[in-house]
């Protein structure tokens, strides 16, 4: 009897593994302003089919909200009303799959993986650029301040991760038996390992060195503006009317200070502040390619659940 239950499990190990491995795996990335978590993300839940949660981009839409309705300036008698209005707008992340118009792409100058991209959708209307102006930039980290505000998002943050597009994909895991890659979701932001899913299977805090963060920043503007320039000669060449409103840029130096005084208020507020969760693996990315920290993060999953591991060569 014992024989034969132990032959049944050796001629099905994809059976076994199925029902060892189909259950939800989270990954939780958190960490600074620009220090590669939502490229990261992305890449990371492209490599293994899970969805993907930008947790910042529900503060930026609370906070374009703010400023929508005017209640922005004086913020602090308002709170009651932007968190009414938080629970009556719909907020969705689509992805956009091996899309080749990801900014990020150019930015970290990857040679073989394609970040997709992510659009933004509030109550249905695209805010994707809408939500990381200057003006948002400046606000955000006090309207993610507020126990309340975290409440409500808190709340769309668990409600789109149960909804996240995933399914449990098959491997070829050692070359031999068919593995199976669970379901899962990855979500980025500075509480997302502490407060919203402390339970996660594995927890990332990715840091960079605050210069590092500040060009990689900056970077990306200046390929956005040079993008838009582009854009703006093929319109002059085709004689159509220019109505574009000249952008301007700040300095590496002004991005630095902004960075550092958004980080302040993330680590020094009193609700869900940013803090390395206790069995985070930390991963400084100062001086690592795209690729590598992405594929460690992958690799790591991969190892978690049980699956063997994909680019040690890297
Ligand atoms: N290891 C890396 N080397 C160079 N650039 C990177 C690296 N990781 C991320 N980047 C780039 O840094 C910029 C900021 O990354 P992003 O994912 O937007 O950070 P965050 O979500 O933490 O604000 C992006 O342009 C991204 O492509
Ligand atoms: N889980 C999260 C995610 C973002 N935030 C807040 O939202 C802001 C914007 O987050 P983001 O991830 O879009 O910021 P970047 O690092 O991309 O610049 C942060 O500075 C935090 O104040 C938060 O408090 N908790």
């Amino acid at each position: 009897m014992l024989r034969s239950a132990a032959r049944f499990w050796r001629q099905t190990p994809q059976l076994y593994k199925r029902q060892a491995f189909t259950r939800d795996f989270t990954i939780a990335i958190d960490g600074p302003a620009a220090s590669g978590k939502s490229s990261t993300a992305r890449a990371v839940a492209q490599e293994l089919g899970f969805g993907y949660i930008d947790s910042g981009s529900i503060y930026r839409c609370a906070t374009l909200l703010a400023l929508r309705n005017n209640i922005a300036s004086d913020i602090d008698k308002h709170w009651p009303e932007l968190i009414d209005l938080i629970g009556k707008t719909g907020v969705e992340i689509k992805i956009q799959p091996n899309s080749n118009r990801s900014l990020s792409v150019v930015a970290a100058k990857t040679g073989r993986l394609v970040v997709p991209s992510v659009q933004i959708l509030l109550d249905g209307e695209d805010v994707s650029n809408d939500i990381r102006t200057p003006e948002v930039n400046r606000l955000v980290a006090k309207v993610a301040s507020d126990g309340g505000v975290r409440s409500a998002v808190l709340n769309i943050q668990r409600s789109l991760a149960a909804n996240a597009d995933t399914k449990a994909t098959e491997t070829q895991g050692n070359g031999k038996d068919p593995h199976v890659i669970p379901g899962g979701v990855v979500m980025d932001g500075r509480d997302v390992g502490t407060t919203v899913f402390p339970n996660a299977e594995l927890k990332i805090y990715l840091d960079a060195s605050a210069m590092a963060r500040a060009i990689r920043r900056w970077d990306e503007m200046n390929s956005q503006l040079k993008n838009k320039q582009t854009e703006e000669a093929a319109r002059k060449q085709e004689n159509k009317a220019d109505t574009s409103v000249p952008v301007e840029y700040p300095s590496v130096e002004d991005i630095a200070r902004e960075l550092e005084q958004r980080d302040y208020a993330d680590i020094n507020r009193q609700h869900s502040p940013l803090r390395i969760a206790p069995d985070a693996v930390v991963i400084d990315n100062t001086n690592l390619t795209f690729e590598q920290q992405v594929y460690s993060i992958t690799d790591l999953a991969r190892e978690r659940m049980g699956l063997q591991r994909k680019y040690d060569d890297i």
